[in-house]
């Protein structure tokens, strides 16, 4: 059970009385690995993501981190500490700069080091931005760089757990691969745990297990 950072255990969630969209899931997530979930509109898998960044409450069943109860140890905690999440829509501050934008998030979740600042540059670097990008308000920033942003914030924020919903969604091919390739090499490097939702499946395909939501389960997919 040690290398398993996030577990669903006979999770059910609806939200109207006895009509569920998720039934009785049972999965583990391992440390140190890239997964992806896809799924038909309307299966779910936002749903199914929402809970696991403890945004909503399973209807039943449990959801473990580190083998604690998230509902137990308190969502916003989780949310808190544990667990970065990155959306379609980047969801940044559009009036503060881009390193601001990391350096108010890594304050909010209690990072309240000298060094911010300077962790947060490198970030900014490592997720492909240019010196000037990184203090510009991000309003001005492409959808892209806009992202790498969210990416570079989720990884200053010290979780080991990232959440991703249609991360590329909204970008252009060329620079979904490079974010793709930046989440490979987080899970690789840093030995942090992604789990992404994508209606690419040539986007899922490099990711080490691919999971489809489809009839309220999630199953496993081994079609590499
Ligand atoms: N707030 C809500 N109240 C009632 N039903 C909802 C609510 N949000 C979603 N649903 C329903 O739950 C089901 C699953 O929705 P969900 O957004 O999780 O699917 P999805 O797989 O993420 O779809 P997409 O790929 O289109 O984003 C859908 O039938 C949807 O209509």
């Amino acid at each position: 059970m040690e290398n398993i950072i996030l577990s669903f255990e006979n999770v059910s969630y609806s939200y109207e009385q006895n009509k569920n969209i998720l039934d009785d899931i049972d999965i583990d997530f391992e440390k140190g690995k890239f997964y992806t979930i896809i799924g038909e509109s309307g299966s779910g898998k936002t749903t199914f993501i929402s809970l696991a960044a403890g945004l909503d409450i399973q209807t039943e069943g449990n959801i473990l981190y580190k083998s604690k109860s998230i509902k137990e140890m308190g969502l916003e905690k989780f949310r808190n500490k544990d667990m970065s999440i990155i959306f379609q829509g980047y969801n940044l501050l559009n009036y503060m700069s881009a390193l601001e934008n990391i350096t108010s998030a890594m304050s909010i979740k209690g990072i309240k080091t000298e060094a911010n600042n300077e962790i947060a540059i490198k970030m900014l670097y490592r997720v492909g931005l240019k010196k000037n990008q990184i203090y510009q308000k991000v309003l001005t920033l492409s959808g892209g760089q806009q992202q790498r942003v969210a990416i570079a914030r989720a990884l200053c924020c010290e979780s080991d757990l990232i959440i991703a919903d249609e991360p590329t969604g909204n970008l252009d091919e060329e620079t979904s691969k490079e974010i793709i390739n930046i989440f490979k090499e987080i899970v690789k490097e840093d030995k942090k745990t992604i789990i992404m939702v994508t209606h690419n499946k040539e986007i899922a395909m490099v990711s080490d297990k691919i999971y489809l939501m489809k009839d309220k389960k999630l199953n496993e997919l081994n079609i590499k």
